[in-house]
């Protein structure tokens, strides 16, 4: 069984809760949280909590986990979100957006670097890859 799919982290996406109540929506949260996961899926939206810690899951490797993947690959993840909004954007030659919202202090500013990081990398991936031909 893959991963994120293992009942042991709770449920990876909300909308796998067999009774959607605040009790559950929360319980699910805490449960991932303490596992270290922090982020979780509502659909193609991710809710994130911020750890208020150094989380080993933004380097080199997890970026190399979720180019070209599609959403539902992987565990819930702000690479999955920006790889989605670029595979969007490569494929419609228009600009997309990713709304980020929170309450202040809630890790917005870190998850807009988070995700610039790793459209930079890829791009740079690609590139790479491109001009070996
Ligand atoms: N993913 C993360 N991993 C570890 N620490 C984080 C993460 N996200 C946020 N933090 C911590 O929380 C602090 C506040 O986060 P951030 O500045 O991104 O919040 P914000 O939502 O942009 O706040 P504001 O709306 O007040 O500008 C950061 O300085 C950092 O210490």
């Amino acid at each position: 069984m893959a991963e994120h799919e293992s009942l042991e982290f709770g449920k990876a996406d909300f909308v796998l809760l067999d009774n959607v109540s605040m009790e559950e929506f929360m319980g699910n949260l805490k449960l991932r949280f303490e596992k270290g996961r922090i982020y979780t899926y509502i659909g193609e939206v991710v809710v994130s909590v911020n750890p208020y810690r150094a989380m080993n899951i933004y380097g080199r490797d997890t970026i190399e986990q979720y180019k070209g993947r599609e959403l539902y690959e992987r565990p819930p993840h702000l690479f999955a979100i920006a790889d989605a909004a670029y595979k969007a954007m490569k494929r419609r030659s228009k600009d997309t957006c990713i709304v980020i919202s929170g309450e202040s202090g809630a890790g917005k500013t870190e998850a807009s670097k988070y995700i610039m990081q790793y459209i930079a990398a890829i791009t740079i991936l690609i590139k790479g890859l491109k001009s070996k031909g």
